[in-house]
């Protein structure tokens, strides 16, 4: 039955009913898996194999998929609750969830065994994700008691992993969705169990899921940090110089290259500080690093057509805009903020602003 012409008898039966009446806890299973290997403890390592075993046999990924968790997504939207505490989470489904999903709903397009390996909870379950953006998206929702919500804006309505893991559904979901032909033959593809690859069906060709490399970097001059803004960003939001790494190049040349490029300096010391996945827009793998330019030679020569502005902030204007956080839609917003906490731009420039704390202290 098509979601069009649905009736009500269907939505009383499946994961809505197992929903409503025991929310999200009655349709997970905290079953640890077995699947022929040593019954693994709880511990980083025996998930970490566990997946990766996950990854290269597919009858293994199948088995696990029985007792995994799925969360949903439609046209690449992922499908939120709001808990009993006002936080936003993913819904999660059983597998016979997702599957009465799908039955109830006549779905003849994606079905449960096109679900994406995502991860490994830490009740030792395997998580996966599924796309049913062939559904009708407020059905589904209404269906599973959630909501559809747009990445960016679930991104930071929710905690930080389950923003990450979120994200990093996300990312697989739109590689598969886009890699269906081999760019060398234009032939189709085929998936591993897991999503963690694609096969050209005529040259074998091996493809993976990519990310693309960028060096973010707070710079300082000592005492002042540099921040700049696209004419893209949001009306007021200031952040870390970032740019895409080439082809060849080290993060350390990437960097330098960057800040020339970007705002005319000459950086003089490097270090790496954290890393993330970054959705928005594809897949980049941001590399977060502080670096430091010549007191003597701070004087910008900012390129207009990559920046709409830079300019230095001290540690006074950086702690107040930390603490300011981020406004609120709507209304209008200050001169300068900064990006959220999920951002490694705000966690690079809440070490600057911390380090500068403790500096002043002890000087
Ligand atoms: N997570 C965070 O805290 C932050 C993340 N970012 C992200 O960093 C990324 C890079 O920053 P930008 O200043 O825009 O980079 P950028 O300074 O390298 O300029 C972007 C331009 O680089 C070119 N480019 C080269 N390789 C590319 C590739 N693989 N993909 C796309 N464009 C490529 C394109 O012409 C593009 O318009 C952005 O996607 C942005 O979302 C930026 C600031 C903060
Ligand atoms: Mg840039």
């Amino acid at each position: 039955m098509r979601t069009g012409n649905r009736t009500r008898p269907v939505l009383t039966s499946g994961p809505r009913t197992m929903l409503l009446l025991n929310p999200l806890r009655g349709i997970l299973s905290a079953r640890p898996q077995v699947l022929g290997l040593t019954r693994f403890s709880s511990s980083f390592v025996s998930r970490m194999r566990f997946l990766n075993r996950l990854k290269q046999e597919d009858e293994a990924c199948a088995a696990a998929l029985q007792d995994g968790q799925l969360v949903l997504f439609h046209r690449l939207q992922p499908l939120l609750q709001r808990g009993p505490t006002g936080t936003f989470r993913p819904v999660t489904l059983t597998c016979s969830g997702v599957q009465s999903l799908l039955q109830n709903f006549g779905s003849d397009g994606p079905l449960l065994e096109d679900s994406i390996l995502i991860g490994c909870s830490e009740q030792n379950q395997a998580q996966f994700c599924l796309d049913v953006g062939h559904l009708d998206q407020a059905a589904v929702a209404e269906f599973c008691a959630g909501t559809f919500i747009d990445l960016r804006k679930s991104f930071f309505l929710l905690p930080g992993p389950a923003a990450q893991l979120v994200a990093k559904a996300q990312a697989l979901l739109r590689w598969h969705q886009t890699n269906g032909f081999c760019s060398a033959t234009g032939q189709p593809t085929h998936r591993n169990r897991a999503g963690s690859q694609r096969v050209c069906s005529s040259s074998s060709i091996i493809y993976y899921p990519k990310m693309s490399p960028v060096v973010i970097v707070l710079l300082s001059d000592g005492s002042r940090c540099l921040l700049g803004r696209q004419a893209s960003f949001p009306r007021g939001m200031y952040s870390a110089l970032a740019g895409f790494c080439d082809m060849g190049e080290t993060l350390e040349e990437t960097l330098h290259r960057e800040v020339a490029e970007e705002v005319g300096l000459e950086v003089q010391d490097v270090s790496y500080s954290s890393s993330q996945h970054w959705p928005f827009p594809h897949s980049s793998f941001m590399l977060g690093c502080h670096a430091t330019v010549s007191p003597a030679h701070t004087q910008l020569d900012v390129d207009r057509s990559e920046l709409e502005d830079a300019r230095w902030f001290t540690p006074e204007e950086i702690s107040s805009a930390l603490q300011a956080g981020v406004p609120p839609r709507g209304g209008r917003p200050p001169d300068v903020w900064l990006p959220p906490k999920h951002a490694v731009a705000h966690h690079l420039i809440s070490e600057w602003s911390d380090r500068q704390r403790h500096l002043q202290a002890s000087e």
